[in-house]
Protein backbone atom coordinates (compact mmCIF):
# COMPACT_ATOMS: atom_id res chain seq x y z
CA UNK A 1 0.00 0.00 0.00
CA UNK A 2 1.34 3.20 -0.81
CA UNK A 3 0.70 5.94 1.67
CA UNK A 4 1.16 9.64 1.65
CA UNK A 5 0.80 12.78 3.18
CA UNK A 6 -3.04 15.09 2.69
CA UNK A 7 -2.48 17.43 0.42
CA UNK A 8 -3.39 19.94 2.25
CA UNK A 9 -3.20 20.40 6.35
CA UNK A 10 -5.09 22.78 8.54
CA UNK A 11 -4.25 23.65 12.13
CA UNK A 12 -7.10 23.05 14.28
CA UNK A 13 -5.76 24.48 17.61
CA UNK A 14 -7.14 27.39 16.77
CA UNK A 15 -5.79 29.35 13.78
CA UNK A 16 -7.09 27.24 11.08
CA UNK A 17 -4.03 27.95 9.21
CA UNK A 18 -4.03 26.30 5.81
CA UNK A 19 -0.65 24.33 4.23
CA UNK A 20 -0.39 22.78 1.14
CA UNK A 21 1.45 23.86 -1.79
CA UNK A 22 -0.84 25.24 -4.41
CA UNK A 23 -2.89 27.01 -2.01
CA UNK A 24 -3.86 30.83 -3.10
CA UNK A 25 -3.87 33.46 -0.80
CA UNK A 26 -5.80 36.44 -0.93
CA UNK A 27 -6.38 39.95 1.35
CA UNK A 28 -9.14 41.98 1.23
CA UNK A 29 -8.01 45.36 2.74
CA UNK A 30 -9.79 48.38 3.78
CA UNK A 31 -9.21 50.99 1.08
CA UNK A 32 -10.23 48.35 -1.40
CA UNK A 33 -13.68 47.62 -0.06
CA UNK A 34 -14.22 51.12 1.68
CA UNK A 35 -17.11 51.39 -0.24
CA UNK A 36 -19.17 48.29 1.11
CA UNK A 37 -19.35 49.70 4.37
CA UNK A 38 -22.11 52.89 5.71
CA UNK A 39 -18.94 54.80 6.66
CA UNK A 40 -16.84 54.79 3.37
CA UNK A 41 -14.82 57.40 4.80
CA UNK A 42 -14.26 55.45 7.98
CA UNK A 43 -13.39 52.32 6.36
CA UNK A 44 -10.68 54.13 3.75
CA UNK A 45 -9.07 55.96 6.74
CA UNK A 46 -7.91 52.46 8.00
CA UNK A 47 -5.83 52.35 4.59
CA UNK A 48 -4.20 49.19 3.44
CA UNK A 49 -5.10 47.33 6.73
CA UNK A 50 -6.84 43.80 6.56
CA UNK A 51 -10.51 43.37 7.06
CA UNK A 52 -10.05 39.94 6.15
CA UNK A 53 -8.18 37.18 4.31
CA UNK A 54 -9.37 33.93 2.34
CA UNK A 55 -6.69 30.80 2.01
CA UNK A 56 -7.91 28.58 -0.84
CA UNK A 57 -7.55 25.75 -3.24
CA UNK A 58 -9.71 25.19 -6.15
CA UNK A 59 -8.54 22.07 -7.81
CA UNK A 60 -8.39 22.41 -11.90
CA UNK A 61 -11.59 24.32 -12.13
CA UNK A 62 -13.57 22.28 -13.81
CA UNK A 63 -17.17 22.46 -13.27
CA UNK A 64 -17.44 19.20 -11.55
CA UNK A 65 -14.74 20.76 -9.29
CA UNK A 66 -14.85 21.54 -6.02
CA UNK A 67 -13.44 25.00 -4.25
CA UNK A 68 -12.56 24.78 -0.39
CA UNK A 69 -11.59 28.08 1.43
CA UNK A 70 -10.47 29.36 4.67
CA UNK A 71 -11.70 33.27 5.77
CA UNK A 72 -10.41 35.41 8.83
CA UNK A 73 -12.58 38.12 9.31
CA UNK A 74 -10.46 40.85 11.53
CA UNK A 75 -12.83 41.63 15.15
CA UNK A 76 -13.17 45.35 14.38
CA UNK A 77 -15.94 48.00 14.20
CA UNK A 78 -15.72 50.58 11.40
CA UNK A 79 -17.65 53.86 12.72
CA UNK A 80 -19.44 51.00 14.53
CA UNK A 81 -20.47 48.76 11.75
CA UNK A 82 -19.51 44.98 12.45
CA UNK A 83 -16.36 44.15 9.76
CA UNK A 84 -17.88 41.59 7.00
CA UNK A 85 -16.79 40.22 3.76
CA UNK A 86 -18.17 41.88 0.77
CA UNK A 87 -20.91 39.20 0.17
CA UNK A 88 -21.97 37.98 -3.44
CA UNK A 89 -24.09 36.02 -5.09
CA UNK A 90 -22.85 33.03 -7.40
CA UNK A 91 -23.19 33.10 -10.95
CA UNK A 92 -26.26 31.12 -11.01
CA UNK A 93 -28.63 29.99 -8.67
CA UNK A 94 -27.80 26.22 -9.42
CA UNK A 95 -24.47 26.59 -7.18
CA UNK A 96 -24.96 25.59 -3.46
CA UNK A 97 -22.15 26.07 -0.59
CA UNK A 98 -21.30 24.72 2.93
CA UNK A 99 -19.80 27.47 5.80
CA UNK A 100 -18.62 25.78 8.88
CA UNK A 101 -17.38 28.06 11.28
CA UNK A 102 -14.56 26.84 13.33
CA UNK A 103 -13.92 30.21 15.72
CA UNK A 104 -15.49 33.46 16.67
CA UNK A 105 -19.04 34.94 16.53
CA UNK A 106 -21.29 36.39 13.95
CA UNK A 107 -23.97 36.18 11.67
CA UNK A 108 -24.18 34.82 8.17
CA UNK A 109 -26.83 37.24 5.95
CA UNK A 110 -28.52 35.85 3.43
CA UNK A 111 -30.49 37.91 0.58
CA UNK A 112 -32.60 36.40 -2.19
CA UNK A 113 -32.31 40.14 -4.05
CA UNK A 114 -35.76 41.06 -3.60
CA UNK A 115 -37.47 40.99 -0.25
CA UNK A 116 -36.15 38.12 1.78
CA UNK A 117 -33.01 38.49 3.88
CA UNK A 118 -32.13 36.78 6.94
CA UNK A 119 -29.29 35.90 8.88
CA UNK A 120 -28.36 33.03 10.40
CA UNK A 121 -25.79 32.79 14.07
CA UNK A 122 -22.30 31.86 13.51
CA UNK A 123 -20.10 30.31 16.28
CA UNK A 124 -18.02 27.27 16.77
CA UNK A 125 -19.10 24.30 15.05
CA UNK A 126 -22.15 26.16 13.49
CA UNK A 127 -22.74 24.33 9.66
CA UNK A 128 -24.62 26.24 7.33
CA UNK A 129 -25.97 25.44 3.96
CA UNK A 130 -26.13 28.33 1.26
CA UNK A 131 -29.17 27.41 -1.29
CA UNK A 132 -27.99 29.24 -4.36
CA UNK A 133 -30.09 31.77 -4.84
CA UNK A 134 -28.71 33.55 -1.41
CA UNK A 135 -26.59 36.55 -1.83
CA UNK A 136 -24.55 35.81 1.51
CA UNK A 137 -22.38 37.68 4.09
CA UNK A 138 -20.47 36.89 6.99
CA UNK A 139 -19.94 39.57 10.08
CA UNK A 140 -18.14 39.37 12.56
CA UNK A 141 -19.34 40.86 15.45
CA UNK A 142 -17.09 39.11 17.92
CA UNK A 143 -14.38 40.40 19.70
CA UNK A 144 -11.75 37.63 18.60
CA UNK A 145 -10.96 36.58 15.08
CA UNK A 146 -14.18 34.80 13.28
CA UNK A 147 -13.19 31.90 11.00
CA UNK A 148 -14.79 29.77 8.97
CA UNK A 149 -14.37 27.10 6.14
CA UNK A 150 -16.28 27.19 2.73
CA UNK A 151 -17.07 24.06 0.09
CA UNK A 152 -18.40 25.82 -2.87
CA UNK A 153 -18.32 24.87 -6.58
CA UNK A 154 -15.33 25.58 -8.25
CA UNK A 155 -17.19 27.11 -10.87
CA UNK A 156 -19.94 28.61 -8.95
CA UNK A 157 -18.05 32.39 -9.09
CA UNK A 158 -18.99 35.44 -7.59
CA UNK A 159 -21.50 38.69 -8.67
CA UNK A 160 -20.73 41.88 -5.83
CA UNK A 161 -22.56 44.27 -8.47
CA UNK A 162 -25.89 44.74 -7.27
CA UNK A 163 -24.23 44.01 -3.33
CA UNK A 164 -21.93 47.32 -4.33
CA UNK A 165 -24.79 49.51 -5.80
CA UNK A 166 -27.23 48.86 -3.23
CA UNK A 167 -25.83 47.33 -0.53
CA UNK A 168 -27.52 44.06 1.67
CA UNK A 169 -31.04 45.11 3.24
CA UNK A 170 -29.64 45.50 6.53
CA UNK A 171 -26.56 46.40 8.20
CA UNK A 172 -25.18 45.47 11.55
CA UNK A 173 -24.06 47.82 14.19
CA UNK A 174 -22.53 47.37 17.97
CA UNK A 175 -23.10 49.67 20.40
CA UNK A 176 -22.06 49.40 23.95
CA UNK A 177 -21.35 45.66 23.16
CA UNK A 178 -24.72 45.47 21.96
CA UNK A 179 -25.76 44.51 18.67
CA UNK A 180 -28.23 46.90 16.31
CA UNK A 181 -29.81 46.02 13.41
CA UNK A 182 -30.29 48.95 10.58
CA UNK A 183 -32.42 49.11 7.43
CA UNK A 184 -29.97 49.89 4.67
CA UNK A 185 -32.77 51.16 2.36
O1 LIG B 1 -15.77 37.49 -1.66
P1 LIG B 1 -16.51 37.85 -0.42
O2 LIG B 1 -17.99 37.94 -0.60
O3 LIG B 1 -15.98 39.04 0.25
O4 LIG B 1 -16.31 36.65 0.62
C1 LIG B 1 -15.05 36.18 1.01
C2 LIG B 1 -14.93 34.68 0.77
O5 LIG B 1 -15.73 33.98 1.67
C3 LIG B 1 -15.71 32.55 1.49
O6 LIG B 1 -14.46 32.03 1.61
C4 LIG B 1 -16.21 32.19 0.16
O7 LIG B 1 -16.22 30.80 -0.03
C5 LIG B 1 -15.37 32.85 -0.84
O8 LIG B 1 -15.89 32.55 -2.10
C6 LIG B 1 -15.32 34.34 -0.62
O9 LIG B 1 -14.43 34.93 -1.52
Amino acid sequence: MKIIPAKYHLDLSGSAYMEGEDLIHNTTYFDEVADYYANANAAQARGHQESYRVCYAIGNRTMTDLYYGTTTIQPLLIDGECNMTKGHFHDEPKYMEYYLCVKGNGYLLKWDGDETCFAEEMKQGSLHYIEGKYAHRVINTGEEELIFLAVDSATGGAKYDRIKEVGFPVRCFKQDGKIIWKDNR
